[in-house]
């Protein structure tokens, strides 16, 4: 299986309908991917909080639009990263959509853990409720949302919908760089899955993003990783490992909890 994590620089000089217009370029070039993943918000920029309710759409709204056809002209799956959304009721959400290679919204997951404590994204966003897996012919793939990463239940949960590869978008700030790249591998090495976490280059509201991308093996090992800035991470690796790694090192039938 073949896929490509698509780092891209969220910075302020660009405007949201352009860097629309750029992403949906680059995932039109991955054409003979399986499966393409976009990083956390990166129509807005993750930090950048003003924007969750000016560039706030519905979840058929702009993104939906343009990735859906993006989606549907490469032929891949789409993990087309997260949007704010604005929901019927007014509430904001902080909201994933994955595409099939068709085009249609196979699924679309709002973040269950809210990020800013007593700011930001906590306080501006609602908390999303249910956990979200999606049958792809190679794999099932469970997804989460950047702060969901630091909670290792959320992803027991994935497991028990039957999730083998770990799709998690973010836009992580460089300053705990050490944590991303750190709680993939553990997320990957104790749920014995495949982990593909797609971030974000460049800055934006003053917070510099950690890039490093990366994908790790059901074993823990790390089979890419990008560096700091806008870089397309193309990764070919084989599903089949997570029911080899299970079988032959069973310890997810040890749980008592
Ligand atoms: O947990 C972290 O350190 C970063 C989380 C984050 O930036 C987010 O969820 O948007």
């Amino acid at each position: 299986m073949r896929a490509s994590l698509i780092q891209i620089a969220v910075d302020e000089d660009e405007s949201v309908e352009s860097r629309r217009r750029r992403v949906a370029s680059l995932v039109r070039d991955q054409a003979g991917a399986d499966l393409v993943v976009l990083p956390e918000l990166w129509t807005t920029g993750a930090f950048a909080f003003e924007g969750f309710g000016n560039e706030a759409e519905p979840l058929e709204g702009p993104t939906h639009e343009v990735m859906a056809k993006a989606a549907s002209d490469a032929g891949v799956w789409l993990h087309a990263g997260s949007i704010p959304e604005r929901a019927p009721d007014g509430t904001l959400y902080n909201t994933s959509l994955f595409f099939s290679p068709s085009g249609e919204l196979a699924a679309s997951y709002r973040k269950i853990h809210r990020f800013g404590f007593d700011k930001g994204e906590a306080v501006l966003m609602g908390r999303g409720e249910d956990l979200v897996t999606v049958r792809l012919p190679e794999t099932t793939v469970g997804v989460a949302t950047c702060y969901d990463l630091r909670f290792p239940e959320l992803f027991r949960g994935l497991v028990d919908a039957g999730a083998e590869t770990l799709v998690i978008p973010a836009g992580w700030p460089e300053r705990r760089r050490a944590h991303w790249t750190l709680l993939a591998r553990a997320r990957a090495v104790e749920n014995q899955a495949f982990v593909l976490a797609c971030g974000t280059a460049g800055t934006h509201a003053r917070v510099p993003q950690a890039g490093h991308s990366i994908v790790v093996d059901p074993w823990g090992e790390v089979l890419a990783e990008a560096g700091a800035g806008e870089e397309i991470l193309t990764v070919e690796f084989d599903p089949g490992k997570v029911a080899v790694t299970r079988e032959q090192f069973p310890a997810l039938k040890d749980r008592v909890l």
